[in-house]
């Protein structure tokens, strides 16, 4: 069974996906953090969340089991995803399902600040009848800056547009054309639209280039009387500029469902005139709830059903047909890695990668990653991956090349995989046979044909005779017994340099090895070992299908 953690509370819709999918068992903990929350990931294979719980490297910190979050909504933020990916973990969100109700909230927001209504009701609570104190303002014929055209910056802008307001926005990752056609006029730069604007939102994630992206120099350029909302994330808009605003009378209004800290319940803005705040009610809707939760319990259920990979913001989709294709080359790529570790055990310091054929019109960007996750398996103490094998290279200044080429050559495929150390380096070419049999077809200069699995000698030797059968002599007196042999030689005629894979049943004694080693014409042996044939490879874990 598939164990699932729901950490925040999630729509029952979802859940119930998770309980028909026959194989998840899933437990609601939630209000977890530190200690309880690190040991809590640590017993589960997925985990669900929204805002409420943090995901920090520390919660992360030496899981061995955990192999996808769920973020039942758009922001991430609270998942500290550089330390997801360097522990293999994907994390993917449900974009989208929550997109209507955030902009409703917007719209709720703007409104509200601009007819006193939550003001106006206050007073009518303490028995007074001030209409007078409460004149508002239109919304038509005003000028809406939206920073973030995204789904939730869209959505406000028709509304906003149907409220007859104009629409000023700015967002560099949208095209002008695309911006025309929904009715809004954009801006090259944030100096350009705030002077233009009486209410401004913003809708960006919150990420370095956008911390702050509102402070006291941005607000001193808005007109005075401007009104401000924030439905996106807390520190977009810097709180204390803002309550310097409101208090000097520049800024008109302020409305926040968002704050720096969450939850936020005390707060210098709170109960100040012209500020009004919801504790981050944006996506609370009941239809976004069970859009969301829907969506984040099929996300779960395909990984862990059929491995695929969608939605994640930090690992390329993958979807099972796109898998299922790639799954041998996966395999052949991740032993090629563990066979180039095991050969020399000084640290690469970078590698090449050539595609030949019918795998080069393949992601070759997941076999790569394959291959670092082999080449670095046996060098660490956690488990390597596709998510976090591309990091844990870059991490340790392994430089990856890829080089492809459809020209077809000695096989459909051929997948050749070369390592630098320093000056030297080391080559090693493999090919698919049938679908799934992964086979060494070039070893440095040396072609032979061997199956890439299993505990293999891999000897350097001069073509003599009697060399296999002394070595034959050797393992059977070591009880050693030799499955397959394979032998290639540089140039082909007898008394060069040749190479000799054998195929062992249970790995050598070093006596064997050391015997082996004194040989006249033997120079070099190494042992290798791979998984056994058809042994599902531990980068994705039970996401991966037989
Ligand atoms: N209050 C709430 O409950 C909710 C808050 N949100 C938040 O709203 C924000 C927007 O969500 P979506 O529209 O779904 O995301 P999105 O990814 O569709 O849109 C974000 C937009 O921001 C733009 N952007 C990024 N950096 C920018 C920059 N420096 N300047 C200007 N534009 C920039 C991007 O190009 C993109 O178009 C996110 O932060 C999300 O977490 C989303 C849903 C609910
Ligand atoms: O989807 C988002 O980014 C949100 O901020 C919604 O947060 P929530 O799921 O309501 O905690």
């Amino acid at each position: 069974m598939v164990k699932v953690v729901v950490l925040d509370p999630i729509s029952p819709e979802g859940l119930k996906l998770l309980e028909s999918a026959g194989m998840i068992e899933y437990e609601v903990r939630t209000g977890l953090k530190g200690e309880d929350l690190r040991k809590t990931l640590a017993e589960f294979d997925g985990a669900i969340c929204r805002s409420g719980v943090k995901i920090t490297a520390d919660a992360l910190e030496g899981n061995k089991r955990l192999k996808v979050i769920v973020r039942a909504g758009v922001g991430t933020d609270n998942i500290d995803t550089a330390a997801a990916t360097r522990q293999g973990i994907i994390v993917m969100n449900t974009p989208g399902g929550n997109t209507i109700a955030t902009a409703e909230h917007t719209m709720a927001l703007m409104l509200a600040l601009s007819r006193n209504i939550f003001p106006a009701y206050k007073s009518l609570l303490e028995g007074k009848w001030e209409r007078h104190q409460f004149m508002g303002t239109e919304l038509c014929g005003k000028t809406l800056g939206i920073i973030g055209l995204g789904r939730v910056g869209q959505a406000v802008a028709e509304r906003a547009l149907a409220f007859k307001m104009k629409v000023l926005g700015y967002d560099p990752f949208l095209p002008e054309h695309r911006a025309r056609e929904l009715g809004i006029r954009t801006c090259r730069t944030l100096e350009d639209l705030f002077p233009e604007v009486d209410y401004l939102t913003v809708h960006t994630p919150l990420n370095e280039q956008t911390r702050n992206m509102i402070d006291r120099p941005q607000i001193q350029m808005m007109k005075k009387g401007v009104r401000i909302i924030n439905c996106a994330r807390g520190g977009i808009i810097n709180e204390d500029a803002l309550l310097e605003g409101l208090e000097s009378g520049h800024i008109g209004g302020v409305a926040l469902d968002v704050f720096t800290k969450e939850p936020c319940t005390n707060s210098p803005l709170f109960g100040k005139p012209n500020v009004l705040c919801t504790p981050h009610l944006g996506a609370s809707t009941e239809e976004a709830q069970t859009n969301v939760a829907i969506e984040a319990c099929e996300l779960l259920v395909d990984f862990f059903t059929t491995g695929a990979v969608r939605n994640s913001v930090n690992m390329a989709p993958l979807d099972p047909k796109t898998l299922e294709g790639l799954r041998g080359y996966l395999d052949l790529v991740y032993r090629l890695g563990l066979l180039m570790a095991q050969i020399d055990r000084e640290p690469p310091t970078r590698c090449k990668i050539r595609y030949q054929g019918e795998v080069a019109n393949r992601d070759t960007r997941l076999l790569s990653a394959a291959f670092a996750a082999g080449l670095l398996q046996h060098a660490l103490e956690q488990s390597v991956n596709l998510v976090n094998a591309p990091v844990l290279l870059q991490q340790r200044g392994i430089e990856l090349a890829e080089e492809r080429t459809t020209d077809i050559g000695d096989f459909a495929s051929q997948v050749t995989v070369e390592v630098f150390r320093n000056d030297k380096s080391a080559l090693a070419a493999g090919a698919l046979f049938g679908k799934s049999l992964p086979r060494l077809v070039q070893k440095g200069a040396f072609r032979l044909e061997s199956p890439l699995e299993g505990t293999m000698l891999i000897m350097y030797h001069r073509d003599v005779p009697g060399v296999i059968g002394r070595v034959g002599e050797i393992f059977g007196r070591h009880n050693v017994n030799i499955a397959f042999l394979s032998l290639g030689r540089a140039e082909n005629k007898p008394g060069g340099e040749a190479i000799g894979v054998l195929a062992l049943d249970s790995y050598p004694p070093a006596e064997a090895i050391a015997e082996i080693l004194k040989l006249e014409p033997i120079h070099r042996a190494t042992v290798v070992v791979l998984p056994p044939r058809g042994e599902l490879p531990p980068w994705l874990g039970v996401g991966m299908p037989k």
